[in-house]
């Protein structure tokens, strides 16, 4: 479909949506409509299967959180012409339509931001009228929870927490790479994976010069885990979405914009209440580490070494096409690790999980001036506040192993004096802030430390 065409579609609806249960696959229709027709799409996902067939009530939460799954995980191809007008296909209580509504206004943000298109900040659904009907309650709180991991440290860090404090956690992912299936054999846990195949209709789309930019990725993974836990049977999902998750990378017409919002602390409320509304789960979801900070979680990680050779953060990994094979070394996510971990490991180990020496490298120097604040805004990637990449020089520079390296040097003189003031009286290994972590998992984290 021609570009022109794209742009005066008007209305995004749902067609449908359908499940398999006898191979797991679910399919999820899309169409962007306009006075020049239509444009389907089709998104597949696939659950993995449990070993008996699920019972009729089992099916029945599964569908109410596929119902969920099946409006949010549209933000793919809504983007592709961000119309005006978003068509809901069922009438859906309050808090879901609060979901959604925040999934495609403050998850579409950072898209919004880069390319100008400021209605989409403010979108609300259109909500067919009607009841709906109140979904059968489903406690699984006490069975064993379904770990998300996606490669990096974060969700080995929870992966271990669990472990260690008895919990018997099942990792899970989405499309696992060769880094997470390599990540959960070093855990040595048997996982479950979930495949999700986004319509190559709008890969061409793009290719033709679509609208395109970030999506609330995590939103969709989190109700792709949460369905696969209500069919295993399984308790709570455990995500390890940190502290500073929440925290916008800057404001543009008076709203946040924040690349990982949906990482962040209000989505985490939204999604628990939509699901708990909708589907009837009493504890779905929860972040373990969402009270840690980055700077602390890259602490905890320090103590663990047995996934040294696998461990990978840097986003370029988990590309659909032409995906690196592990670190890049050369883009924000990497800067922010590398100096995250430094201070907590010999530089020989460090130098090792990552393939080389990023604070010998001095083309590395402007990127890490973004992440200390002294140049530009906080980069637009799953990296922490300027006060912890602060904090973190502030503890290299007092090591011996640290202190000459030429990137450290450089940037202990970059940074001005009221940011080392910051700095000193930081809060950054004080858990805090609000969290939905259940009383039974709190002690988890302690166990690791
Ligand atoms: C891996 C990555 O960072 N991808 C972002 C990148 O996409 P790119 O075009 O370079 O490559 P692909 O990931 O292969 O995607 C190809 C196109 O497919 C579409 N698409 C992909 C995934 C999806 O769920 N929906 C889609 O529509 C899209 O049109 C792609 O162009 O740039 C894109 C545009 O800015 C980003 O949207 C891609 O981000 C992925 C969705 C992704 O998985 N990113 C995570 C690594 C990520 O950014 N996580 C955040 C959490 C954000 C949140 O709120 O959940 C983080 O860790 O901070
Ligand atoms: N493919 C995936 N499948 C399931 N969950 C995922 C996947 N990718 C990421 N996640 C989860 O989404 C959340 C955010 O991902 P993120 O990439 O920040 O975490 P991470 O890979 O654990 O650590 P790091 O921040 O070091 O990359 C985490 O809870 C993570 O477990």
């Amino acid at each position: 479909m021609p570009n022109e065409q794209l742009r005066r579609m008007d209305a995004f609806t749902f067609p449908s949506y359908s499940i398999d249960l006898s191979t797991g696959e679910a399919l999820f229709d899309y169409a962007l409509t306009g006075p020049d027709g239509e444009q389907r799409f089709t998104e597949v996902i696939s659950l993995p299967l449990p070993a008996e067939p699920p019972s009729d009530e089992t099916v029945a939460t599964l569908e109410r959180v596929l119902e969920l799954l099946h409006v949010v995980a549209g933000v793919s191809y809504y983007k592709a012409a961000a119309p005006h007008r978003l068509v809901l296909p069922t009438p859906l209580g309050a808090d879901a339509v609060e979901l959604v509504t925040a999934v495609y206004t403050k998850g579409l943000a950072e898209y919004a931001y880069r390319n100008r298109l400021p209605h989409v900040l403010d979108l609300r659904p259109e909500v067919p009228a009607g009841e709906v009907a109140p979904p059968r309650t489903y406690d699984n709180s006490d069975r064993r929870p379904l770990s998300a991991v996606g490669g990096g440290k974060d969700s080995i860090v929870s992966l271990e927490a669990l472990r260690r404090a008895g919990f018997d956690p099942v990792p899970f992912s989405v499309n696992p790479n060769h880094v997470i299936v390599s990540v959960n054999q070093a855990a040595d846990l048997t996982p479950l994976a979930a495949r999700r195949r986004i319509d190559p209709v709008l890969f061409d789309l793009n290719a033709a010069g679509a609208l395109n930019g970030h999506i609330p990725v995590t939103a969709i993974n989190s109700l792709i885990a949460v369905a696969t836990a209500v069919l295993h049977g399984l308790g709570p999902v455990v995500m390890s979405n940190e502290r500073s998750a929440s925290d916008p990378n800057l404001v543009w017409k008076g709203h946040e914009i924040n690349h990982q919002w949906s990482k962040g602390v209000e989505a985490e409320g939204l999604l628990r209440a939509a699901l708990a509304e909708h589907a009837g789960l009493t504890e779905p979801y929860f972040s373990l580490l969402r009270s840690l900070s980055e700077l602390h979680i890259a602490r905890l990680f320090a103590e663990i070494d047995r996934y040294d050779d696998v461990v990978t953060s840097c986003n370029a990994a988990f590309k659909l096409r032409d995906a690196s094979e592990r670190w890049c070394r050369d883009c924000p996510k990497c800067r922010f690790v590398y100096l995250a971990m430094a201070p907590f490991m010999p530089r020989e180990r460090i130098t090792h999980i990552f393939g080389g020496d990023m604070l010998a490298d001095e083309s590395q120097i402007p990127g890490y001036r973004e992440l200390l604040g002294v140049d530009g805004h906080k980069p637009f990637e799953c990296v922490g506040e300027v006060e912890e990449s602060v904090v973190a020089l502030s503890l290299l520079a007092e090591q011996a192993q640290w202190r000459d390296a030429p990137v450290v040097r450089a940037l202990v003189e970059a940074v001005p004096d009221t940011a080392w003031s910051a700095a000193a009286t930081s809060d950054v290994f004080t858990p805090g802030g609000p969290n939905f972590v259940p009383a039974a998992y709190a002690k988890a984290l302690t166990a690791l430390a």
